[in-house]
């Protein structure tokens, strides 16, 4: 006999950047429909995120077994946030020996349920593999991107067409992807300008990208009416329906219990903020892994300085130094910084991890210095909050050139984790944004359009669904029609 509801898995990458979207996608399934969910992680993921659901959620957690040591990983590492940038692919390499276990896994649920699949799996883009599982076991799939839909149809155009590195020119244009201007070497991540077809990252990607196929769809936390040049080339690219169902974002109350410590108490930050004029306060975050090279952190602590503005920054410790080691700031920033900023109250340091989402809704918030992974930019947007860009890694230099160059809403600052950058560079790029220049204000006008733009998106008004909750509905029903037309095999 069927259940009396429909069952979704859903099945996120180890790191923050992947599980905060899966997790804001489970809570709005959860909230707007009448699915039963099961989220499945390791174990050590799954214990922080025990914390973050709401006390009467029916949301499932269940574990799949991994083991780091197993493969070459310290002892317990089970998320990129406790991983150098070397270890990350090992991790993802790691993540390939699920499939059986993930295999097993559907089909017990299968038996739990009287023979009745779940209706849909939900797995993340590095994951191509639980596609193949899906096509198996005859379950609908579909690919859950937490990356907007241009900066990943770039980073994806780009992978298909290695090598890069030793090209011709400094400049090039993605064949299959005509929309875009060309591109600038500088704007490829280190693991593509590195690949060739036999290093870590081109095998896995190799196996990833092409599993694709064997999905029924793919899902973008990202909005239609911005970001449709994305969305139209996996629509031609993989022919399968590209939806755009976001943004899912945490709620502040979600993220206030998301496992991470906070250096200061939210109310610490609220008051300091509350203190401070309208749109006045810079905010600077590189996300929930990446950090820059030392003499970067401190060309950027004396442009904070020298812009005069108040900033609070999220400082992790910098390239070369352990990521979980104590925070010895006296090494990379100048002299008597911490001293003078904290007499003066202009600035904020936060080490390792700050609520991101209270601060950019606080009214004092004006810009946002980021790398602009895509989590974050969408965070900034929703509050009509504009960007600095410094992308690190991943699809973020392509984030930073689609926010510039297509929405209008970032001004690029630097670009990756080891460029020459210079304080007056910064500096300039920060007042361009904050201060009421031309540029600054339309900047900040478009920055309110788009986030105008999400509004609708998510609007639930008077039984008129937004194009973002119309999307989810229609993948559902792709998911229902799937089941309906097995049943009648
Ligand atoms: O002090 C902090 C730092 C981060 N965050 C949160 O952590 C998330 C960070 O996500 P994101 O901005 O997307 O950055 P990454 O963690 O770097 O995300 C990875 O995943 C993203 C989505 O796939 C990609 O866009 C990025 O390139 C990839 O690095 C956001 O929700 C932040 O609000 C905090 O709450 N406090």
């Amino acid at each position: 006999m069927a259940p009396t509801k429909e069952n979704i898995v859903m099945f996120p990458f180890m790191a923050q950047g992947h599980i905060i979207p899966f997790l804001a996608l489970a809570l709005h399934i959860e909230r707007t429909s009448n699915y039963n969910i099961t989220f499945v992680n390791t174990s050590l993921n799954l214990n922080k995120l025990n914390s973050s659901l709401p006390p009467n959620s029916s949301i499932r957690l269940l574990e799949i077994p991994f083991d780091s040591s197993d493969h070459g990983l310290p002892p317990h590492t089970e998320n990129t946030d406790v991983l150098s940038y070397p270890l990350i692919i090992r991790l993802l390499h790691a993540s390939t020996s699920l499939q059986p276990a993930f295999r097993k896994l559907i089909q017990d649920i299968t038996c739990e349920q009287g023979g009745h699949p779940p209706l849909c799996i939900i797995a993340d883009f590095f994951f191509g593999w639980t596609a193949t599982v899906a096509k198996e076991l005859g379950v609908f799939h579909a690919v859950f991107s937490g990356a907007g839909g241009y900066g990943l149809a770039c980073y994806y155009s780009v992978w298909l067409a290695l090598p890069h590195r030793n090209t011709e020119s400094d400049e090039f244009e993605l064949q299959d992807f005509k929309e875009v201007s060309k591109l600038h070497v500088t704007q490829l991540p280190l693991s593509i300008l590195e690949a060739d077809g036999t290093d870590s990252w081109s095998i896995f990607q190799r196996k990833n990208l092409p599993a694709w196929v064997d999905s029924n769809a793919i899902l973008f936390n990202t909005v239609e009416e911005f970001d449709q040049i994305g969305l139209s080339y996996f629509r031609r690219k993989i022919g399968r329906p590209a939806w755009a169902i976001g943004p899912v974002l945490l709620s502040t109350e979600n993220r206030a219990r998301f496992g991470k410590e906070d250096s200061i108490t939210t109310d610490l930050f609220k008051e300091w903020l509350d203190s401070k004029p309208v749109n006045s306060v810079l905010y600077v975050s590189f996300g929930s892994h990446n950090t820059i090279a030392p003499s970067q952190m401190m060309q950027l602590a004396m442009a904070l300085e020298a812009s005069g503005k108040n900033f609070i920054w999220v400082v992790r410790p910098p390239i070369g130094f352990d990521i979980n080691s104590e925070f010895r700031s006296k090494e990379w920033l100048p002299e008597g910084f911490e001293e003078r900023i904290k007499e003066s109250g202009k600035g904020l340091l936060v080490h390792k991890w700050a609520p991101q989402v209270e601060i950019l809704a606080h009214k004092s918030t004006g810009a946002f210095l980021s790398h602009c992974g895509w989590n974050s930019t969408l965070e900034a947007l929703n509050h009509g909050v504009p960007l600095i860009g410094w992308a690190m890694a991943a699809e973020q230099f392509f984030n930073v050139k689609f926010l510039e160059e297509e929405l209008g809403v970032c001004v690029e600052a630097a670009r990756g984790k080891t460029c020459e950058i210079r304080c007056e560079e910064i500096k300039e790029k920060i007042e361009l944004v904050m201060n009421e220049t031309e540029k600054g204000k339309e900047i900040r006008r478009k920055a309110c359009e788009v986030m105008e733009m999400i509004k609708n998106a998510m609007k639930d008004k008077d039984g008129l669904k937004g194009s973002s909750l119309k999307a989810l509905d229609d993948f559902f029903q792709a998911a229902l029609s799937m089941r309906k037309k097995t049943h009648q095999q």
